[in-house]
C-alpha cells in the first residue's frame, strides 16, 4: 500500500481528497494535518467519511510526514514551497495543489502572489501536472505541481487549437464561472449564502492570479506568447466551473469537432460530447471529468469551446489523484470511477 499525507485536511480539497482515496485500493492515508483541529478524528469531523478512516488530525510535522511515499498539499499558497524543502530531500513525492510551484517564471510567480518565493530551485524541478499535456513527466517527477480549477478548465478547452495553429493566438478569450466552494472553506463575507445566491458577479478583471498560469500553459501548447482575456465569475453553486472560450479561426472550416475528439481519444478523463451538446456543470459533479463542446455559431470565424469540471476534482483532488497514479504507475483512474451526479 502507498502511504499517503495529506496537509490541510479540513479544507474542501482536503475533505475531496479523503472522499475520494476512500475508494482508492492500493493507498492507506496514514497522516492528514490541521492545526486547528489537532485531535479531532476525522469521521466525527465528516460524517460521509465514518466507517472508512480510523484517524485523527495532527499538527503538521516534517519528520511525521516524511515516513509517507507521497504528501499532498491541500494549503493555501506559500505552505508548501515552506516544507518542500525538508520531504524533497528524504525522498517524499510531493504533489501541491496549490500554486506555489505552477509558474515557471518565479519572478512573476512574485509579482501576483506578493510573496517571495523561498524554493525556486525546486519551481525548476516540479512538473505541471495536467496529465493530458505531460503524462510522460509526470511518471518520474519527484514534484507535482497541480494546475488551478480555472486553467485546467481553460487550458483542457483551448489546447487543439492553439496546438494546432489554427487561431489568433493573440486574442483569446476565457469567461469562466466558478461555484462558491472555489474560495475555499474559510469564513469570509463573500463566500456567505446572502451574499452569493440568487446572484452572479464577475471579479478579478482587472487581473486574477490564474492568469499567468493560464498563459503559460497556452503559450507553450502555441509555441509562441499569447494574448488572453480571462474574467472570472462567482455563480450561486457550490461546486462546478463552466468556461465558455472564445478564438478566432485562422481560416474558418469544418473538422473541429473531429479535431477534438482525435486530440482526447486516448483520455479517460476528457469526453469530447456528440457536436451540438451544450455540458452542464452538474454532470461532472463529483467527477473527474472535464466535459467538453465545440462550436462554430453560423458558421463563422469565431470559435466557440465549452469546458466544464468540478472544481473540486478534475480541478483539484481528482487531478491530484490522477497523477498519483501515474507517477506510481497505477491504474489511472484508481480511486477515480465516480460519475457526476444528475440532478
Ligand atoms: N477550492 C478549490 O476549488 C480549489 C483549491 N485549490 C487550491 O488548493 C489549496 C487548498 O484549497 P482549499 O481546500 O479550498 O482551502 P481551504 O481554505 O478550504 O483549506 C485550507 C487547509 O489548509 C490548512 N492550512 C491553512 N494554513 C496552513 C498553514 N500555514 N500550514 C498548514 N496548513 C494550513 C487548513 O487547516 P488548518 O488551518 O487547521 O491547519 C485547511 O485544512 C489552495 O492552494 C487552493 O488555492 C486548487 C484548485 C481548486
Ligand atoms: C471562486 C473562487 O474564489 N475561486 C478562487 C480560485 C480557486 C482556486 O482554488 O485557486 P487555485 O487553483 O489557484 O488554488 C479565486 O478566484 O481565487
Amino acid at each position: 500500500m502507498i502511504k499517503v499525507g495529506i496537509v490541510g485536511g479540513t479544507g474542501y480539497t482536503g475533505v475531496e481528497l479523503l472522499r475520494l482515496l476512500a475508494n482508492h485500493p492500493e493507498v492507506e492515508v496514514s497522516v492528514i494535518t490541521s492545526r486547528s483541529e489537532e485531535g479531532m478524528r476525522v469521521a466525527d469531523m465528516f460524517p460521509n467519511l465514518r466507517g472508512h478512516y480510523d484517524l485523527a488530525f495532527s499538527v503538521p510535522d516534517v519528520d511525521t510526514l516524511a515516513a509517507c511515499d507521497v504528501v499532498f498539499f491541500a494549503t493555501p499558497h506559500g505552505v508548501a514551497m515552506g516544507m518542500a524543502p525538508d520531504l524533497i530531500k528524504r525522498g517524499v513525492r510531493i504533489i501541491d495543489l496549490g500554486a506555489d510551484f505552477r509558474i515557471k517564471d518565479v519572478e512573476l510567480w512574485s509579482t501576483w502572489y506578493k510573496l517571495d518565493h523561498t524554493c525556486p530551485d525546486l519551481v525548476e524541478m516540479a512538473v505541471y501536472g495536467l496529465p493530458e499535456v505531460n503524462r510522460d513527466q509526470i511518471k518520474n517527477a519527484q514534484l507535482i505541481a497541480c494546475p488551478g480549477c480555472y486553467p485546467t478548465a481553460a487550458q483542457l478547452g483551448f489546447i487543439p487549437l492553439l496546438e494546432n495553429k489554427l487561431v489568433d493566438h493573440r486574442r483569446l478569450i476565457a469567461d469562466c464561472k466558478s461555484g462558491v466552494s472555489g474560495a475555499g472553506r474559510g469564513a469570509s463575507v463573500g463566500a456567505l449564502m446572502c451574499e452569493t445566491n440568487e446572484s452572479m458577479k464577475a471579479y478579478g478583471v482587472p487581473g486574477h492570479r490564474h492568469l499567468p498560469e493560464i498563459r503559460q500553459g497556452l503559450a507553450l501548447a502555441a509555441d509562441r506568447p499569447v494574448g488572453l482575456t480571462f474574467v472570472p465569475h462567482l455563480t450561486p453553486m457550490i461546486r462546478g466551473i463552466h468556461a465558455t472560450l472564445y478564438a478566432m479561426l485562422k481560416d474558418p472550416k469544418d473538422g473541429l469537432q473531429e479535431l477534438y475528439e482525435a486530440r482526447y481519444k486516448d483520455e479517460p478523463f476528457v469526453d469530447v460530447m456528440p457536436a451540438g451538446s451544450h455540458p452542464e456543470t452538474r454532470s461532472v459533479k463529483g467527477a473527474n471529468t472535464c466535459r467538453i463542446s465545440i462550436f462554430r455559431p453560423q458558421n463563422d470565424d469565431t470559435v466557440v469551446v465549452l469546458s466544464v469540471i468540478d472544481n473540486l476534482v478534475k480541478g483539484a483532488a481528482g487531478q491530484a489523484i490522477q497523477n498519483m497514479n501515474i507517477m506510481f504507475g497505477l491504474d489511472e483512474s484508481s480511486g477515480l470511477k465516480a460519475l457526476g451526479m444528475m440532478p
